[in-house]
């Protein structure tokens, strides 16, 4: 399935060629002229709604280079396009699939139709189902196979089956049932199994395996590695996995395959993309630790949002502006990456949530109609929480050759007691965003005393910019709204790309080699190999020292 040919190539857009002019005359603009030409930057390019401020002042913009973006938007569909994912039209096209993660939070009466079928009711019986065996875990009411009850949870999973709730579970700890374990198992590495079940009693300990397509490998083999570690602690009586498996998946087949009873599967939908789909199903694990209420106000963060990307004007539109600035770094200014630094003990994780987000949805190459791009697209997200990153890799940021935008990502209320640890805290957000913008020169330098010498070495020329996010609190509904206004922010980026944000076939390849070199390395006799001389010799290396024959 292939998209027609936009009528007009984006690169050919009157916006896009405005902007590349534009951006030759951006080119040596300081954020400092920019501030001090302007009195009413920061009221006009501020937001304060959906329990946040957003700040993009900082960033390398003026109101024409906003303006344009705004065309280029238009010029491109956006409004169209946001339009056709609400309605379930099939805007990931490679798959012929609907994109609908909105209707994992639509509200109990809303009618999203895919293919003439309303799925909000199919949406709100699964939630129902998660809630009742939260609950029942959370009670004490859901035993193991000898009665005990259950004090460990454990997700397996990989992708978009773990990274969403284990974010979100960091996210949301001082929400949790501290009483509950919970652990997150995704690599095929065995160490992380052996170290997440250690000390553990198989008893106590329930496990949630999550795959929206049951075939992938690093699942299925920790999956089995879990049931032979139950089934060990009760003398190999299958009866126990009933108690101590519990399955998320689109694919029932392969649950039953498993062994686990279809009664204790959740299931979720192809238009549900797996790094979208954590308030699914997915997010069984996140719902047994903070309960089903805190899951529902999530649910109605992310629905907030779902509501002001539809309904906003663009040039109000929090999700679009980011995915637009996005654009204007990587297209015009030559940006290739972009940090996300959440000033959070309990975001630490936003980072590697949003690589896979941003990452695996515009990391594309070809445009809808299948067209070689002849622009940049997806662009490399990376990041650590703060203060932490400012002891390491800031030094880049501030005196490196490098473009880097930044989003910082600040909390207002305090959820620990040790509240002036929270001001320091925030106090490095608002630090680090100035320095970065205005930087310090050798006039300043100069006249506050620095040796002659040092003063090049010392000279931060500013001008990185920043966008601040400050969530009044971090809360459920917060953390929903944050991660939609990421979501949104993805799809705008891709929408004025042209791609498809929603398939992943680059993954296929490497899957599909591995299972080929799976068998030759475990082959009892020599294999005959078949690959580039780098790749055999290390085959055969590994071979070696595992003592196989070569
Ligand atoms: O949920 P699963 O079907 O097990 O998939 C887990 C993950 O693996 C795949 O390779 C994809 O790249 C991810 O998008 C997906 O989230």
């Amino acid at each position: 399935m292939m998209a027609p040919k936009p009528a007009r190539a984006l690169t050919e857009l009157p916006a896009w060629r405005e902007l590349e002019q534009h951006a030759r005359d951006m080119k040596d603009v300081t954020l400092r002229e920019l501030f001090d030409e302007d009195p009413f930057r920061v009221r006009d390019f501020s937001f304060d709604e959906l329990g946040l401020y957003a700040d993009f002042a900082k960033n390398r913009v003026t109101r024409d280079t906003m303006r344009m973006l705004l065309d280029l938007a238009e010029q491109a569909g956006l409004s169209e396009r946001i339009e056709a994912m609400f309605a379930g039209d099939k805007i990931n096209v490679s798959e012929d699939r609907a994109v609908l993660h909105v209707a994992l939070r639509a509200d109990r009466n809303a009618t999203i139709d895919v293919d003439g079928h309303n799925v909000v009711p199919d949406v709100h019986e699964v939630l129902d189902r998660m809630a009742a065996f939260a609950d029942k875990v959370r009670s004490g009411e859901w035993t193991g196979h000898t009665g005990k009850r259950i004090r460990n949870v454990i997700n397996i999973g990989i992708g978009g089956s773990d990274l969403g709730p284990r974010m979100a579970y960091q996210a949301l700890l001082p929400f949790s049932d501290r009483d509950l374990r919970v652990e997150f198992v995704s690599n095929i590495d065995g160490a992380e199994f052996v170290e997440a079940t250690r000390g553990l009693d198989p008893a106590e300990t329930i496990f949630i395996v999550c795959s929206k397509s049951w075939h992938t490998l690093e699942t299925l083999t920790n999956a089995g590695a879990a049931r032979d570690w139950v089934l060990a602690a009760f003398n190999g009586d299958t009866a126990a996995v009933a108690r101590h498996f519990v399955a998320v998946s689109t694919n029932a087949d392969g649950v039953r395959e498993f062994g686990i009873d279809t009664d204790n599967m959740f299931g979720f939908w192809d238009w549900v993309g797996g790094r979208y789909s954590f308030d699914s199903a997915v997010g069984l694990s996140l719902m047994v630790a903070v309960g089903p209420d805190n899951f529902t106000e999530m649910l109605a963060g992310f629905r907030a949002v779902d509501e002001h990307v539809r309904k906003t004007k663009l040039d109000r539109n929090i999700p679009v502006l980011m995915g637009l600035l996005s654009v204007w770094y990587n297209n015009f200014l030559g940006a290739q990456t972009q940090a996300v630094l959440p000033y959070s003990h309990y975001l630490a994780h936003l980072p590697a949530y949003f690589q896979q987000l941003e990452m695996e949805s515009n990391g594309k190459h070809v445009t809808l109609a299948g067209d070689q791009v002849d622009y940049q697209t997806g662009q490399i997200i990376w990041g650590q929480p703060g203060t932490n990153g400012q002891h390491a890799f800031y030094q880049l940021i501030h005196q490196g050759t490098k473009l880097i935008p930044c989003d910082f990502i600040g909390v207002a209320k305090p959820l620990s007691d040790l509240e002036h640890q929270h001001d320091l805290l925030i106090a490095n957000v608002f630090a680090q965003t100035e320095a970065l913008a205005f930087g310090r020169s050798e006039k300043e330098l100069r006249d506050a005393g620095s040796p002659e010498a040092q003063i090049p070495h010392r000279v931060c020329k500013g001008n990185q910019p920043t966008t601040t996010l400050m969530l009044d609190q971090l809360s459920p509904r917060s953390l929903g709204t944050l991660i939609a206004l990421y979501e949104h922010k993805v799809l705008t980026e891709g929408v004025i790309w042209g791609i498809d944000s929603f398939d992943q076939w680059g993954v296929e390849l490497g899957k599909i080699l591995a299972g080929t070199i799976a068998d030759e390395v475990t082959a009892d006799g020599a294999p005959s190999l078949k690959h580039d001389e780098s790749t055999s010799e290390l085959i055969r290396r590994y071979r070696k020292s595992r003592g196989r024959p070569v």
